[in-house]
């Protein structure tokens, strides 16, 4: 059974526009999706409806394969975390140490297991030497992590991204990817929208792409930027590894190992 699921969901905002249709979506624990599309594709709606922060107009969510709709949205949370596309609608307290406990405090931990919590966190979002300061001494990129930190040291099974690479520098990339990477190993399922082709391409098993309210497909990367109908149709740009392989004449490359591989074989044929 999936561990957490869409089933038949359309949602309509309070002002009557449809943002989401007949989405049905399987997610298990310790897989690391992607969802990609263009701007208003529906991704963040459907990501609100997966931690209750929206409900669906019709259709259902299920957790563990059951129905979410009696829960509250703080209950859903202890089990679906939700890091903001912008941090500062997140963070709201005077130091990082108290924004990454909060979560942890709320759940009635022991002093000595909300500091480990925030300790692990922290520390595994490159955190731990800035605990005492006020998050708003820290740049965007890095209040970021800090919202990261902070529903990690929640300990929920999902942990949703949006946005995450949105203003990060490429050493920021590469920790995000090293965060995905380790919370996956811990059996976590790790959804995440982004914009970031390269991002997706190196980081995710499973991409969802989203277009005109309604999810399009899913695979696997190479599945995905390899559709060429899909991508037009969806407005998307394959990575640009890809891109480089297409104009060599190349298909289904999706890392520069695949298409040294592809040039070598080639090289090996003549
Ligand atoms: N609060 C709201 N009230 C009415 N319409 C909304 C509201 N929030 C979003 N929408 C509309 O719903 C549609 C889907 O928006 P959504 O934010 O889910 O798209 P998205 O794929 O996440 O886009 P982006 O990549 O720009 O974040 C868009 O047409 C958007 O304008």
């Amino acid at each position: 059974m999936p561990y957490l699921s869409l089933k038949n969901v359309d949602y309509t905002y309070p002002n009557g526009h449809e943002a989401v249709h007949n989405v049905n979506l399987d997610f298990d624990t310790g897989e690391s999706v992607a969802i990609i599309g263009q701007n208003g594709a529906g991704k963040t709606t459907t990501v609100k409806l997966l931690n209750g922060l929206l409900r669906p107009t019709n259709g259902q969510v299920l957790l563990n394969g059951s129905k979410t709709e009696k829960l509250t949205t703080a209950e859903i949370s202890q089990y679906v975390g939700y890091v903001f596309q912008n941090p500062d609608e997140q963070i709201f307290q005077a130091s990082i140490y108290n924004e990454i406990a909060f979560g942890p405090k709320n759940q009635k931990l022991s002093k000595e297991k909300v500091d480990q919590r925030v300790q692990n966190a922290a520390e595994l979002c490159g955190l731990q030497d800035s605990l005492q300061e006020h998050p708003y001494n820290l740049p965007y990129s890095k209040r970021k992590f800090i919202t990261i930190a902070a529903v990690i040291a929640m300990d929920p099974q999902v942990i949703i991204l949006d946005e995450p690479t949105a203003g990060q520098d490429r050493k920021s990339i590469e920790l995000l990817g090293k965060i995905i990477l380790q919370l996956t190993q811990e059996n976590k399922t790790i959804i995440t929208i982004t914009h970031d082709m390269e991002f997706v391409a190196s980081q995710f098993k499973r991409v969802i792409v989203f277009a005109e309210k309604e999810q399009r497909k899913g695979g696997t990367p190479k599945e995905i930027f390899w559709d060429e109908e899909l991508l037009s149709f969806s407005h998307l740009k394959q990575p640009y590894i890809c891109q480089l392989a297409k104009l060599l004449g190349y298909t289904g490359v999706l890392t520069i190992e695949d298409l040294l591989e592809a040039t070598q074989n080639e090289t090996i044929m003549d």
